[in-house]
């Protein structure tokens, strides 16, 4: 846009505007030979830009796909991209680009190529770290084996990944390059007639007793246009990496609105005194960017102590959202209403935050889906058991350990004193499981919730801490709520069974009559979708087998 809007032409000289002061005509002054600041000031951002961008497409077309590559294939190619990228990153650039102005006779834009090649590692690096963290994920593998080829992978799933930070890297790189390309020209490197906004700055330090006036034009543009690189950089990663519906944050206000309504919403009455849990019209919210989308409409259930309820129902139709309400461990944007929670007789909606945190792990405890992604990889399988038992039951460390290897050995691990050196990665996720549910009781809680806790484990494994959560919870008496998807484990431990579909309880009684005569047909859909009494391969076999002979007879 520089020939458009310039006022007049960048390089005449006129000797009546030397250190002139903004005026309608020279709207930001004359500099110290008489030339217009504001013509100067706008043909110098096009060699500027022009500058940036060399620098951005050398950096990215160099680094980005040796990252890629690298952080895909790993082994050979890595080393030597990494080998390459470190050795660039230990040159001290600005040296180079001063021999190379030398060599080159301050050929700007081949000092732009060189910088580009500088910020390269600084790509590499962003792009490899993502490349690594993506290419052992799970739909990588599925593409792989559909038969994806690399480069569709690399391009398709891979670069997708990346593009956010790059984006933000670019940015920043824009704003780098357009300090430094400006650094260089106030040494006085480049066509000394071109207007520059380094050689602007050049020319105002000369003049800084007489003219303080010059620095301020170029000095801010620059500022702001780093300013808005940075700003635009980081707002374009969200953009680029938000590809889902946003959710909104819930504000200090709406907390404070809910809380208000929750606390008048609290009215249920005390259950009888041998009800452990009982959840009364449980709604959750979950606040998105332009909506509010309700996932529990109002959902009823009971357990009472020494019973074992299943929560039973397809994925997504509420079942871990109902019990993380009860625990507190919604997230954020999640807001949930209810006529009441009671545990142990306490309406929980009805005390403050740090009463209710304080019945985690001693009057209510939880066994998560996922065993092994629910253990710290840092640390020690006997530290992460012993840790919370110091700071929740107060414990000092010798007997912390004792009671640890005690428990162990209660969910059935022979050599405890072994396990508790091992990290996670080191044992199986049957024994994971157990672990953690060694864990959870250690608090001795009345009400133990396992969500889903075989899911993970292989079928034998799955009977064996079925047993075990059914022994344990019948031996300390406890209340135990056992989510599952499976009417075969309801059948196998449960006493009493509540049936959700699409964030509502659908039906809900005695196992034994549920499996009788359910009443919705939904339910119905559920037990014949079980296999445990299906016919076996060898029972198809030999049915198949009969019919063929009855066909050939
Ligand atoms: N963070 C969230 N933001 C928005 N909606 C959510 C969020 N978490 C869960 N939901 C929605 O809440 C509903 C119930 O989810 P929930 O996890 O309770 O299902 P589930 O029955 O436990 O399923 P699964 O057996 O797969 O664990 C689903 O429609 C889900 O999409």
């Amino acid at each position: 846009m520089a020939p458009l809007i310039q006022m007049h032409d960048p390089n005449r000289i006129d000797y009546n505007i030397v250190n002139a002061m903004p005026s309608a005509q020279h709207i930001l002054g004359g500099d110290s030979i008489g030339r217009d600041v504001w013509s100067r000031l706008v043909w110098g951002g096009q060699d500027a830009f022009l500058g940036a961008l060399i620098v951005m497409v050398v950096g990215i077309g160099i680094g980005v796909p040796a990252g890629i590559f690298g952080g895909f294939f790993g082994g050979m190619r890595d080393l030597s991209f990494s080998w390459i990228s470190d050795a660039l990153m230990s040159v001290p650039g600005m040296i180079v680009l001063l021999i190379v102005a030398g060599g080159t006779n301050g050929n700007m834009m081949i000092l732009m190529a060189v910088m580009g090649v500088f910020m390269a590692p600084g790509y590499y690096r962003l792009t490899r770290a993502a490349t690594i963290a993506v290419r052992n994920e799970p739909y990588v593998d599925a593409a792989k084996v559909s038969g994806v080829s690399n480069g569709r992978i690399m391009m398709g799933h891979i670069l997708r990944v990346v593009a956010a930070p790059i984006i933000i890297q670019t940015s920043l790189t824009a704003g780098v390059a357009l300090g430094m390309q400006a650094g260089l020209q106030f040494l006085g490197i480049g066509d000394p007639l071109a207007p520059s906004w380094g050689a602007m700055m050049s020319d105002a330090m000369n003049s800084i007793l007489t003219n303080q006036w010059l620095m301020v034009p170029p000095a801010v543009v620059l500022g702001v246009l780093i300013a808005s690189f940075a700003i635009m950089g980081s707002t374009l990663g969200q953009i680029t990496g938000t590809r889902s519906e946003k959710t909104r944050r819930v504000t200090r206000a709406d907390r404070k609105r809910l809380t208000a309504l929750t606390r008048a919403h609290a009215t249920d009455a005390a259950p009888a005194s041998d009800i452990a849990v009982r959840v009364s019209g449980l709604k959750v919210t979950y606040a998105m960017s332009k909506r509010e989308i309700e996932v529990l409409h109002g959902v009823d259930f009971e357990v009472r102590t020494g019973e074992v309820l299943g929560i039973v129902g397809e994925s997504g139709s509420g079942k871990s959202q109902s019990v993380f309400a009860i625990l507190d461990l919604l997230p954020g944007n999640a807001i949930s209403r209810a006529d009441g929670i009671w545990i142990n007789g306490t309406n929980v909606l009805t005390i403050d935050k740090s009463q209710r945190r304080a019945l985690l792990g001693r009057e209510i405890a939880y066994i998560p889906q996922e065993p092994i992604s629910n253990l710290d990889p840092m640390f020690t399988i006997g530290h992460q058991l012993t840790e919370p038992m110091r700071a929740v039951l107060g414990m000092k460390r010798r007997a912390a350990r004792d009671y640890a290897i005690q428990l162990l050995l209660r969910v059935g691990i022979a050599d405890p004193e072994r396990v508790m050196k091992l990290h996670p990665h080191e044992v199986s996720g049957g024994m994971a499981q157990r672990v953690l549910i060694a864990g959870a009781l250690a608090g001795r809680p009345k009400v133990l919730i396992a969500d889903e806790p075989t899911t993970a484990l292989d079928v034998t494994v799955q009977a064996e801490v079925l047993e075990l959560l059914r022994e344990l919870q019948a031996e300390e008496n406890m209340a135990l709520i056992l989510v599952t998807h499976n009417f075969g484990v309801v059948a196998d431990i449960c006493d009493r069974v509540t049936v959700m579909k699409d964030g509502r309880v659908v039906e809900a009684g005695e196992v034994r009559d549920i499996f009788r005569s359910p009443a919705n047909p939904y339910t119905r859909e559920l037990i014949d979708a079980s296999l445990d009494d299906a016919e076996s391969r060898t029972e198809l076999d030999a049915r198949e087998a009969q019919r063929l002979e009855g066909v050939s007879a």
